[in-house]
């Protein structure tokens, strides 16, 4: 490579650096303006104007260890008005006269980036990808020309994917924006509408897929999805830490990355054992709940007398069951009850017409508001809330059997609780009743709003009462759903992605597929997808894109030796680079921390506390942490135990064999599960 032009792209870079903090210095001084006044309007704006800015200011910070630019491209001349190169970075800069210097890699005109071929060069003359260091300084730079005779030339794209994939890590997952590959930028770069489900086996770039998605979105329609706003939501909070750095990198600062459970909006302080809490996620419970909460609409036996004065004006019985038949269940519970009294209401309105008054609307409302009225509304739909019904349906054993005939008796014994809460508001609700409950207020007033775009990453996991929930909270906005079947650990996993996207409401969501496997090399993604014919038949086997030598290990132990045997594949894997984790079943892991710790090698327990992630290099996970996660070298402690652990222990099994990007070793005393036996190295 000429050290000339190595010289004049860091001085560009370091252009373009000034450049950006201009525009930041910029944004900074612009002062806000603030509209006088106290009102709600114009504090509302004020507030609104306030934070645009500092939204502003902090997407334009210059992040000193993320480079600024990754790649350029030089078009035929003409093909791009004045600029015949252009740089592609995260976002966009430029000098001030508006002249681009970096181009935001979400452009139109940085698609060929990604997708230009020799076959098919879309004008592009030249690729070019630069190399940095950790610190983002520019250390070199690779052409790929995609004009002339160029077949014969080695494939640089792979080669340079495969330093990048390669790259050692250390802290939280990093964005793969100078990589993305065709078929994932066809997921990235999707439409808004409809929503999209990936479907991939592990380490097919999904999440990372999921992420840059959301900034392209964000890029194409920001003004829409702003108002609804987007979230992604993952399976707990330390994959949410781990991947927590990637949008930021790309500029984006306002996704609000959370777990299901912090987006209801009731706490859990109980737990369910299995069969409940399989059984509540099950999705014939939205029936069982819609029954259960119409069940307490009566049948009206009394009519209505209202007086006036000396008048009285009288509302038939068989009238009022007429209304309540023709609003029951067709209207939801609350605005139900409502609409029951402004029509009893509007009888005794013509009541009073027909003697040749004139009553208006303030008259229909007062009646509507009046004791007789309110009585009927008290004794025929009474005023309801979600934790008064559930607390019945968990509690009374009649109540149940007649909202749930669709269960069966054991069913219905598994969901009441041997010994009842005194009453409702006492209740301790787990995690699983949360969800109910949220049905059941959406039952009794529509949820209103709706996010823009809502992710869901692990959404394999998910029951069906809970995607239901998620549904409600983007019904106009659109879902990019991404998963992997055969990684559903959890038993009221919902098991097709058809059935997903329709709990969601989103039938329309088009099911995608990502086949080639970035995370894991070759020989580990062969070893893991021996479970696949028991955990997942009808799936793929999945192709791994990189073989690296060496990167699977059986390590045999008894029981004795275990620990120790553990502590040094751990003591080897740190005198590599990168990060390195330690896998074992939920019960076993501390104790092989303690004796990793004994040794004098410094390590942490992920889950323990929020950021270890980023702090130690080596880190001991329990099995059911591992999803979503990877680390250079994993050592794999006893499979035997993390597949005893729980229902769906092989699936967790596979999890926990594929977040290895460089080495996998796998230490067992117990004979190792049936498929992994007699697997070839
Ligand atoms: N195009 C790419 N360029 C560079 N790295 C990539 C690319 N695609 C994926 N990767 C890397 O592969 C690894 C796996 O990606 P990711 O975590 O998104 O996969 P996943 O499909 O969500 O996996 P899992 O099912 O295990 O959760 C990450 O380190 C990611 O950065």
């Amino acid at each position: 490579m000429a050290e000339p032009e190595l010289t004049s792209e860091r001085a560009f870079l370091d252009t373009a650096r000034a450049a950006l903090s201009r525009m930041y210095a910029d944004v900074v001084d612009r002062d806000v303006q603030v509209i006088g006044g106290e009102d709600n309007d114009e504090r509302f704006t004020n507030e609104a104007n306030q934070r645009a800015k500092q939204l502003r200011t902090h997407a334009l910070l210059d992040l000193p260890e993320v480079p600024l630019f990754f790649g350029r491209l030089d078009y035929e001349a003409g093909t791009i008005e004045d600029l015949d190169q252009i740089y592609i970075g995260r976002r966009h800069v430029h000098d001030g006269t508006g002249v681009p210097l970096v181009i935001d890699w979400r452009a139109p005109v940085s698609v060929p980036f990604y997708r230009a071929t020799k076959s098919d060069r879309q004008r592009v003359l030249m690729r070019r990808r630069y190399g940095f260091s950790d610190a983002a300084d520019l250390t070199g730079f690779e052409d790929e020309p995609l004009a002339g005779a160029v077949d014969d030339q080695p494939d640089q794209a792979d080669a340079f994917l495969r330093a990048e994939i390669e790259r050692p890590r250390t802290g939280p997952m990093r964005d793969i924006v100078a990589t993305i590959q065709p078929e994932q930028d066809d997921l990235v770069r999707a439409p808004l509408h409809p929503s999209v489900c990936v479907q991939g086996a592990p380490g097919t770039g999904k999440t990372a897929v999921g992420l840059h998605r959301v900034a392209y979105l964000l890029y194409t329609e920001r003004e829409r999805l702003t108002r609804g706003g987007v979230v992604i939501v993952g399976p707990n909070k330390s994959f949410l830490s781990y991947i927590r750095k990637v949008l930021p990198a790309l500029g984006e600062v306002d996704v609000r990355q959370i777990t299901i459970d912090e987006l209801l909006t009731r706490p859990a302080a109980a737990s369910d054992d299995t069969g409940a809490e399989r059984l509540k996620g099950d999705a014939r419970m939205a029936g069982v709940l819609r029954r259960a909460l119409w069940s307490y609409v009566g049948t009206p036996t009394d009519g209505v007398l209202y007086s006036k004065g000396s008048r009285r004006y009288r509302v038939h019985d068989y009238e009022v069951v007429d209304i309540v038949t023709d609003l029951r269940e067709s209207t939801r519970y609350a605005p139900g009850r409502n609409a029951l009294a402004q029509r009893i209401a509007h009888v005794v309105l013509v009541r009073m017409e027909e003697r040749a008054e004139s009553p208006d609307d303030r008259v229909q409302n007062a009646v509507a508001r009046s004791k007789p009225v309110k009585e009927v509304l008290d004794s025929v739909w009474p005023r309801v809330v979600p934790e008064q019904v559930l607390h019945r349906l968990f509690s009374d054993a009649d109540f149940l059997a007649a909202a749930a005939p669709e269960l069966t008796d054991e069913e219905r014994t598994a969901l009441l609780w041997t010994k009842p809460p005194r009453s409702w508001k006492s209740t301790k609700w787990s995690f699983a009743d949360t969800v109910l409950l949220d049905e059941l207020e959406d039952l009794i007033e529509r949820h209103s709003g709706s996010l823009g775009h809502l992710v869901l990453d692990e959404a394999q996991d998910l029951s069906a009462m809970q995607l239901r929930a998620l549904g409600r909270r983007c019904r106009t906005g659109s879902a990019t759903v991404l998963g992997d079947l055969a990684q559903a650990t959890t038993p009221w996993a919902a098991g097709s992605w058809d059935l997903v996207l329709g709990h969601l409401d989103k039938s329309d969501g088009v099911v995608a597929e990502l086949g080639r496997g970035f995370r894991v090399p070759a020989q580990i993604i062969d070893f893991a997808a021996r479970l696949l014919p028991e955990i997942a038949p009808t799936l793929g086997k999945p192709s791994g894109v990189r073989t690296v030598a060496d990167a699977l290990g059986i390590v045999e132990a008894d029981e004795a030796t275990l620990a120790a045997q553990v502590v040094a594949e751990c003591r080897a894997a740190l005198a590599g680079e990168g990060s390195v984790a330690l896998i074992a079943a939920d019960d076993q892991v501390g104790q092989l921390r303690d004796a990793i710790t004994a040794a004098g090698l410094e390590t942490a327990l992920l889950g323990e506390t929020e950021d270890e992630v980023d702090t130690v290099r080596l880190v001991c996970v329990p099995a059911t942490l591992a999803k979503g996660l990877e680390f250079d070298a994993v050592i794999v402690a006893e499979p035997a135990r993390i597949v005893a652990a729980e229902p769906r222990g092989l699936h967790r099994l596979y999890v926990v064999l594929t977040r290895a990007v460089s080495s996998l070793q796998v230490v067992h005393a117990e004979p190792l599960p049936g498929p992994l036996v007699g697997a070839t190295l």
